[in-house]
Order: C-alpha cells, then structure tokens, then sequence
C-alpha cells in the first residue's frame, strides 16, 4: 500500500477514534504497511491487499469516512469486509460507501449512526451481509431488494420508515426489522421467518403478523413512488370494484397457501425432532448420572445475570433460563463436553457447549473468553455467549448447517478438488496464525483442534470452532510449558492436511494416520497416499509432496521440532501461490 494511501487511512482511523490521530495501540502508523500488523486489517494470503477491516468493539466514536475509505482505489477494490459493530460512532453512512465494491459483509450495528441510509447502498451488489441494527436510522430504505445475493438483513431497534423492500428471501438466513416504523404489506417471506423479526411495527401487516392488510392497497411512501401517496387516476368504479375483488381474492389466495406451507413446516419440523429433542436442562452431561443435580437446573433462577452475551445482534438479550427452556438435541458427546443444537421460537439456532470437568477459575474463564471474542477473525467462529459457574460452564456458538470437514471427508467428497483442498489448508493456517499471534501472551492456543472443530461456514468456508476451550491445569504462562499447548495444535493441524491429502478423517487422535503416512512415504510410495480423487482429476503430485513434507513437519513427534504456524502458513501460502500461477499459466 503506497505512502498516501496509508495517510489516508490513518486519517480514516483518527476520524473513527473522534481524535486527530489514532489510539497508537492499533499500530496504524505509515512506516508500517498495513499488512504487516496493523491491527484489524487482515489482507490476502499475499500480504498485498486489505481484505477486511475487523474494528468491532474498539472504543470508536467519532465518524464512519467511508468516503475517503472507498475512493482509495488500492483498498476499494479489494475489500470485503468491514466490520465496525459494537462502537458508539456517529452521523451517517456516506453514499461512497457504495464505491467499495466488493463488500459482503457491512457490520456497523450497535453503534450511534443516525440520518437516512444512502441509496446508493443498494449498488453494493456482492453484499451478502449487512447488518445496521441498534442505531438511530430514519427514512425509507433504499431498495436493497436490489442486491441479489444477500442473505442476512438485520435492522432491528431503529427508526426506519417505509415498505420493506421485496427482497428474495429464499436465500436468507437472518432476518430482522423489528423495533422500528415500517409500514405496508409484509413482502412474500417464502415460509422463513416468524413474526418476531416484525414485532413492535404498528403500520406493518399481513402474514405472518396476526393483522390482516386492509383491502386497497395502503399509502405506498416510498419515494420511487414520489411519496404522494395519490389514488390512481382514470378508473371507473366497477374497474375499483372488480380490483378490490381480485385483490381480496389474492389475499384469500395468499392466507391459504401461508397456512397450509406453515402446517406442513410444523409436520415436519414435529416428525424431524420427534425422539431427539428434549430441553437442555433435560439433557445431563456426559459422565454424570442421572440422579445427580446440575447446576444448570438449581441455580437458574440466580444466575441469568451470569450470562454473558458477547455479540449480541445475533443473540441479543439471550438469557441463561432461555437456554434451558428452548428444545435441544444432542449433536455429540466429545472427550472434553456435549454439544447441543439449541432452537429458538424466531428460528435462530445456536449450539451449545456444556463442558465437563474444567476447573479454571470463574475469572479466568470470563477473561479468557473475552480474549477469544475480541481477536475476532472471519475464519474462526467467535463464541457470541458464555455461561460460568463454578459447577458448569457452557458456550454458546451459532449453529454452521453445512457441518464439520470431519462430516464432509467422511461423506462422498469427489467433488472436493485439490485447489479447494489448498485454499481450506491455508485458510485454517492463516487464521490459526493470527489467533496465535493475538493470544501468544495469554498462554492460549485452540488445545483441541481437529477436523470436527473445522467448520465450514453459510459461504463453505472454513472456520475454526472451540477454540481456546481447553486449558493445561498445569500451565505456567510464564514458562516454556506454555508453548507447548501451540505446539500441540501445529500437530493437530499436521494430522488435518494429512486427512486433507488421504481424504480420510482420523477417528482417533490422529497417531496412527501419521505413522501409516510416515511408513509408505519411508518406503517411498508417496503417490499411494493421496487420496485417490485428487490422482484422477489430475492434481499436481509435486505440490501434493510438498503439502505432505508441511504436514509431516507438523506432526514431529519432538514438539520443539515442529514449526512455528506462521512458519506453517508461510509454507502453504508458497505451494497456493505456485498452484495460483501454474493454474494462470496453463489457462
Ligand atoms: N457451530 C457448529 N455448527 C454445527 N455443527 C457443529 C458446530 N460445532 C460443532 N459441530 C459438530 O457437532 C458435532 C459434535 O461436536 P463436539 O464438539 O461434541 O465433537 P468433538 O469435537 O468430537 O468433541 P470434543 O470437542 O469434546 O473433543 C461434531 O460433528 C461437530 O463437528
């Protein structure tokens, strides 16, 4: 990034922070680039361009100067995220928002913004989330029905006015508009979302919100339509009566079909959970024995306020007791706790860690989670929750339907090529760099990483999950006994680029795919190792090598030999980058 634009910025930053140059402790400064640790900038896997700007919960309370931010033509291009939730910043968006044209996710809720959206938000076509909630935006919005990939619209608790746009809701998966003024027909929701994600609208109607719309259109104020709110000229009145007739008859039309699509919903939501659904507090931890009391089921009354909620657009106002009551299902028993899938009456589904046997301090839990939340990375699923008593800790998480690598190697996985396998391989080797980087000094590493902690996302992409949810009781931050538990997780993800090559998932703790790898590459029959897809679809046997030497490196028995992760992403971003160029090269 050249001198000016870094200037730039910086000044982008000062504006955040309300002051005239930036808190120092972001290590924004022009003698650095960007890349090369400033903090919340992440940028591709060639340290080249800024891919996201992750400034959530940072103290900011000054202005969002998109405009600046946006005209940069280095950054403008190439970003895709900006996250800016959880501040107290001001004013309004600027209409150059819409010059960052690659955004997918715009995250700026919970925060003071205030004035009308710019229209020109509607032109940021690659979004797929956005996120306004919790602010003090007015007006109509601009019709963000326009962008066509989006999948999440959460607007919750503004002042917003107008007719919800006609967004395809197909593709959503959150959805939210209530606390605010909107008016008119609620559009055609596709059979997803209830009425709390209306609630507290008094000029909305329509299914699924028990008010029915009146029978003539009602006043269209948006202003596409001029905002006059006028009757249609010209019409006689048998044309006005045959139009109230057809319309009454859609409407008859539409409540029918609604509520024949949310019975059959609720056959199939009653048939799917039958036998596996019982409420959380129902359901005992592993190991404990059926007469024992938990402290989730004794202390509920006391405890709410012990639950703490660390991002709360997704899980606002979440409570211990709602966790308890909500159904969940047992999604597995783990060596280290059960996890549940939990759901919620407004469709959102979380899951839930209950771990076991984990005797670290109620302090020590709270800060170390805080930590965790705080690195923040888009390739690793924050816990949005925690709950901690001395008896029982639980951690909440949102629920990924796409599933586990685990799941994914277990099942057919032709389809996963060699480019896919690189790309899930570096993106895991980036992010656990970054968190081990941002964590170093409290001592915590993943401590139990595996290929059913890989994650994949809504977007198929790869995220580390439980994180940091294992503790060495033994530990002394301050001795070398601390590296241990990072070097522990360099040889967790040896043995998941190993299953990645052999496309077989490990079972056990991964020992013996790293003996049986050792033995055949010894006896030098490395191409017998590869998982037999890769071999037919052609994929390149060298760089295969290569990526295996990396993960043998990772699973050295010594701990002291094995590298360092950001040593291990370095490794791989290389094998990517000669993939990237054989590719260009041969198309
Ligand atoms: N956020 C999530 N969304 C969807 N599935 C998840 C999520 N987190 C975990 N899972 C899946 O749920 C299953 C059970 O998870 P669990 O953590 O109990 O398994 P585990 O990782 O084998 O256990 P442990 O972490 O205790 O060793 C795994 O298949 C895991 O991949």
């Amino acid at each position: 990034v050249e001198e000016d634009d870094r200037n730039t910025l910086i000044n982008f930053l000062a504006k955040l922070n309300g002051t005239e140059k930036p808190d120092p402790s972001f290590g924004w400064i022009n003698t650095t680039d960007p890349c090369q640790g400033w903090k919340g900038v992440v940028c591709d896997s060639t340290n080249t361009f800024v891919r996201q700007l992750l400034l959530n919960r940072s103290s900011l309370s000054g202005a969002f100067d998109a405009a600046s931010l946006c005209n940069l033509q280095s950054v403008a291009m190439s970003l895709t995220v900006i996250r800016l939730d959880g501040n107290s910043i001001r004013g309004q968006i600027p209409a150059e928002i819409s010059s960052c044209k690659s955004l997918t996710r715009l995250l700026i809720g919970h925060n003071q913004f205030s004035g009308n959206l710019p229209d020109s938000l509607a032109g940021l076509n690659n979004l797929k989330r956005l996120d306004i909630s919790y602010n003090a935006f007015s007006g109509s919005l601009p019709d963000l029905a326009r962008i066509s990939g989006l999948q999440r619209f959460l607007a919750q608790y503004n002042q917003l006015t107008g007719q919800i746009p006609s967004f395809d809701f197909s593709n959503f998966d959150q959805f939210n508009v209530s606390y605010n003024s909107f008016s008119g027909p609620i559009p055609d929701l596709q059979g997803k979302f209830d009425e709390t994600c209306f609630l507290s609208n008094p000029g909305l109607c329509g299914p699924p919100l028990p008010k029915a719309c009146p029978l003539s259109p009602p006043p269209v104020n948006r202003p596409a339509d001029g905002g006059n709110g006028k009757k249609p000229k010209g019409m006689s009145k048998d044309q006005v009566l045959m139009l109230a007739g057809f319309v009454l008859l859609a409407f008859v039309l539409i409540t029918l079909f609604t509520w024949k699509l949310c019975k059959a919903k609720k056959i199939e939501e009653e048939y799917e959970s039958s036998n596996k659904v019982a409420s959380i507090s129902t359901l005992k931890p592993s190991g404990e024995s059926s007469g024992s009391k938990t402290a989730t089921s004794t202390d509920s009354a006391l405890v709410s306020s012990s639950m703490v909620v660390l991002t709360s657009p997704i899980v606002n106002g979440l409570k211990f007791e709602d966790l308890l009551r909500a159904p969940a299902e047992l999604l597995g028993r783990g060596k280290h706790g059960s996890l549940y899938k939990v759901h919620f009456e407004n469709r959102m589904t979380l899951v839930v860690k209950r771990i076991k046997d984990w005797h670290i301090p109620v302090d020590e839990f709270k800060q170390r989670m805080e930590r965790i939340y705080q690195a923040s990375h888009p390739n690793v699923l924050p816990p949005l929750a925690f709950y901690c008593s001395l008896q029982e800790k639980l951690l909440v998480y949102e629920y990924q339907q796409k599933g586990s690598l685990f799941k994914f190697l277990q099942g057919n996985h032709q389809g996963f090529d060699w480019p896919s396998r690189l790309a899930v391989a570096a993106g895991i080797a980036e992010a656990l760099a970054f968190m081990h980087q941002e964590l170093s000094k409290d001592g915590v590493a993943h401590g139990n990483l595996k290929s059913s902690n890989i994650i994949f996302n809504s977007e198929m992409e790869a995220c580390i999950s439980e994180y940091g949810l294992l503790v060495d009781e033994n530990r002394d931050v301050s001795s070398s006994v601390s590296s241990d538990v990072f070097k522990a997780d360099i040889c967790g993800f040896g043995v998941i680029l190993l299953e990645l090559l052999t496309g077989k998932p490990v079972q056990s703790n991964g020992n013996d795919l790293a003996k049986w790898v050792h033995s055949v590459v010894s006896e030098e029959w490395t191409a017998e190792v590869f998982d037999k897809s890769l071999i037919s679809e052609g994929a390149s046997e060298p760089r295969m090598v290569n990526l295996l030497q990396v993960a043998i490196k990772c699973v050295n028995p010594d701990p002291e030999a094995r590298p360092t992760i950001s040593q291990v992403a370095r490794m791989i971003k290389t094998i990517k980058e000669e993939e990237e160029r054989s590719v260009g090269f041969s198309s």
